[in-house]
């Protein structure tokens, strides 16, 4: 898509973080339309925001429905119904596409009116910069086109993978909150480097293209274990077996482990599970 004209007419019920990230990424990919695209919030500071980013900015829910036909819900969790009401007092047959974390499909079902076609999906803010990884799983009265739709919109943002939806509860485990998680090894690395002599800035720049050039190493070797690629790192008696030594006797990996499941486990939480 190579012109703004030619993009998508979207709307966001809510315009918070992640809408944002979602609305910049799409913007930058020529994806939207932006003076075609719709957004309500309850914070001025808020629509001043996404305004400033050229979408038409609302206190009322139901304009944006009025004006658009694929919405993204972006409110909080807690929310989803509030946001949801106008789609009960609408002809107009809507496809919501839901990024709350832990509402399921049958309670979206339960929210919105007897047209409205409902898709769940689980990105993460890196949409932002076109690298997201998002899941995705389709409502009962969702048809292939919306799945292609939604495909098409969240795979122009990075990575886009459909999936059972009882698995997208472990997919904001992974991908929804793993940002954070990658942030703060990120921080670490650098805290590292500072604590053995390296400048901050020299540090932060070090610890992030580590991560991202380890990310494209393991993005495009698929049929090399990830194991196998850390090995060819570990020189017998080397630097580097000292350190991920050191990262075992932490218990490194199972943290890891066990942060990804308190976030799924409290994705379930808020989805009443
Ligand atoms: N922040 C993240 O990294 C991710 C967030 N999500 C999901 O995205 C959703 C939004 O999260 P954030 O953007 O982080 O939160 P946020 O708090 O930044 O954004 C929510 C926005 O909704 C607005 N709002 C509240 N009531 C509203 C209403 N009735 N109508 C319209 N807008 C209303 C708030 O003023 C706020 O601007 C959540 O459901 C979260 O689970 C999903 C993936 C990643
Ligand atoms: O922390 C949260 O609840 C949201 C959902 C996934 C990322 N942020």
């Amino acid at each position: 898509m190579g012109d703004k004209s030619d993009g998508l007419r979207m709307g966001f019920l809510g315009g918070g973080m992640m809408a944002e990230a979602l609305v910049r990424g799409l913007l930058n990919k020529d994806m939207i339309d932006p003076a075609q695209c719709w957004v309500s919030d309850v914070s001025q500071p808020r629509l001043d925001v996404m305004g400033a980013l050229g979408l038409n900015a609302t206190f009322d829910g139901e304009e944006v429905l009025r004006h658009t036909d694929i919405v993204v819900l972006a409110v909080k969790p807690d929310t989803a119904a509030t946001a949801l009401e106008p789609t009960r007092s609408t002809d107009k047959a809507h496809l919501i596409i839901s990024i709350c974390a832990g509402v399921t499909l049958s309670s979206l079902e339960s929210f919105v009116g007897p047209k409205t076609r409902v898709v769940r999906v689980m990105p993460n803010t890196p949409c932002l910069v076109g690298a997201t990884a998002a899941g995705y799983a389709l409502g009962a009265k969702a048809s292939q086109q919306d799945s292609q739709t939604v495909d098409r919109i969240f795979a122009s943002v990075g990575l886009a993978r459909a999936v059972p939806e009882k698995l997208l509860d472990a997919v904001t485990g992974v991908s929804g909150s793993g940002p954070a998680y990658v942030y703060m090894f990120i921080e670490a690395l650098a805290d590292g480097g500072v604590l053995n002599g390296l400048p901050r800035d020299t540090a932060r720049a070090l610890a992030a293209q580590v991560v991202y050039g380890t990310a494209k190493m393991v993005l495009e070797n698929p049929d090399t274990h990830v194991g196998e690629l850390r090995n060819r790192v570990e020189s017998p008696g080397g630097t580097t077996i000292a350190g991920t030594n050191a990262l075992e006797q932490g218990q490194f990996r199972g943290t890891v482990m066990n942060a990804v499941s308190a976030a799924t486990t409290r994705a379930k939480e808020m989805g009443g599970n």
